[in-house]
């Protein structure tokens, strides 16, 4: 099978790392790259990394462009996929990076975005429990937040085995290509540079609800989620530290034998043997998500620590392997866990 995919947003991170990962799959045929201010210029000079690409031209960004394609990834900024999906008919496999349809609560999607909700689609996370299934077939992804990603695979399997309280905290790192290659104040070099920075804080940022929602429906209860992000001085990476109150009678024995049943056969989670822990470098490029679990006694807390490679695992990693679900090719085709060191 020859998979024609377009890149919508080709010249920014996520777009970057789509066409990084889909040069080097085996099925697909890159088609059609678009961008929005950089239409009209070489992708060499905006991704010199992707010098097998580095003559293609980018495209104005349009659903006339982007049709005739059998897959099409937007990369595009939140609130700009909706229009795009309307206009496609659906035999096009839109696999869609930015927030507009991950959430299933249209006033969660309201309180944290300023456009109207759009609804919501099948969700990339393929080894939450049932995602496998609603992926399968599809012709609608909604890839989801890095954050999520990297939270989400941290916890569901101590809510699904039903070993964790309902409210969770969690504390998280992010490399700054997070938060997209348009120049912002706080992400200037200097900025970033040498510091450790909090944002969104107190249940400000967008990405609480996804996390609420991917946790609640593991646990088969609402959990309540305080989630701090904080930006690191490094380009990609997140790494996340998740808690949650030990439910009464957990022992570690318990624990981790529900984590070691729950990633056994996941082939992008790795449980690390005990008393190894996820470093952001060890995933770097790779399509990854290393876990660490611990039952911290005196405290009665589960500690789960996980690592992802943010552009990767959490945004086109994750994307290709949906799109091999959707598709029905192998789920690990073009698809690394092989990192990069130092
Ligand atoms: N970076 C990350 O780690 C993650 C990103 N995502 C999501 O992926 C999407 C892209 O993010 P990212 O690559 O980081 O962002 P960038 O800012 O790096 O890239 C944005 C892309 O969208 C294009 N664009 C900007 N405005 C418009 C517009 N009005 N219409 C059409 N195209 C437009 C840009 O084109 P041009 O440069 O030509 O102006 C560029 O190609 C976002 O929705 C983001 O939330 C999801 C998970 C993680
Ligand atoms: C470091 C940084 O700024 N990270 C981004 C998250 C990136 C991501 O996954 O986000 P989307 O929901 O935009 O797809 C942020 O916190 O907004």
């Amino acid at each position: 099978m020859t998979v024609r995919a377009a890149v919508a947003g080709a010249s920014g991170y996520a777009g970057g790392e789509i066409l990084r990962l889909l040069a080097s799959h085996p099925e697909v045929e890159i088609g059609v790259l678009t961008g929005n201010s950089n239409a009209g210029q070489q992708l060499g000079a905006l991704q010199p990394h992707l010098t097998p690409l580095a003559e293609r031209v980018l495209e104005p960004t349009s659903a006339d462009r982007l049709r005739g394609h059998d897959v099409v990834f937007l990369a595009l900024p939140h609130g700009q996929s909706a229009a795009v999906a309307e206009e496609l008919g659906t035999e096009v496999l839109l696999v869609d990076c930015g927030a507009d349809f991950r959430l299933t609560d249209a006033a969660d999607w309201e309180r944290f975005y300023d456009t109207p909700y759009a609804g919501h689609w099948p969700y990339g996370l393929p080894e939450l429990p049932g995602a496998r299934s609603s992926l399968a077939g599809t012709r609608r992804i909604a890839v989801p937040g890095c954050y999520p990603t990297a939270v989400s695979l941290a916890l569901f399997p101590a809510y699904a085995a039903g070993l964790a309280e309902s409210d969770a905290v969690v504390v998280a790192a992010s490399g700054s290509s997070g938060a997209g290659k348009s120049p912002k104040p706080h992400l200037l070099g200097s900025e970033v540079m040498g510091a450790m920075s909090p944002y969104g804080v107190g249940g400000a940022h967008r990405h609480t609800p996804e996390i609420i929602q991917n946790l609640s429906a593991a646990a088969g209860e609402r959990v309540t989620v305080s989630f701090t992000p904080t930006l690191a001085p490094m380009p990609r990476g997140i790494l996340a530290t998740c808690t949650a109150r030990a439910r009464p009678g957990v022992t570690p024995e318990a624990l981790r034998a529900a984590y070691e049943k729950t990633l056994c056969d996941e082939p992008f989670v790795r449980l690390l043997p005990e008393g190894r822990w996820p470093s952001t470098a060890t995933v770097y490029g790779s399509n990854t998500a290393l876990l660490q679990v611990t039952l911290d006694e005196a405290a009665g807390r589960i500690v789960v620590v996980s690592a992802i490679d943010n552009l990767t695992k959490g945004t086109a990693g994750g994307a290709v392997q949906s799109m091999n679900i959707a598709l029905g090719l192998p789920e690990e085709l073009g698809l690394s866990t092989i990192g990069v060191a130092p």
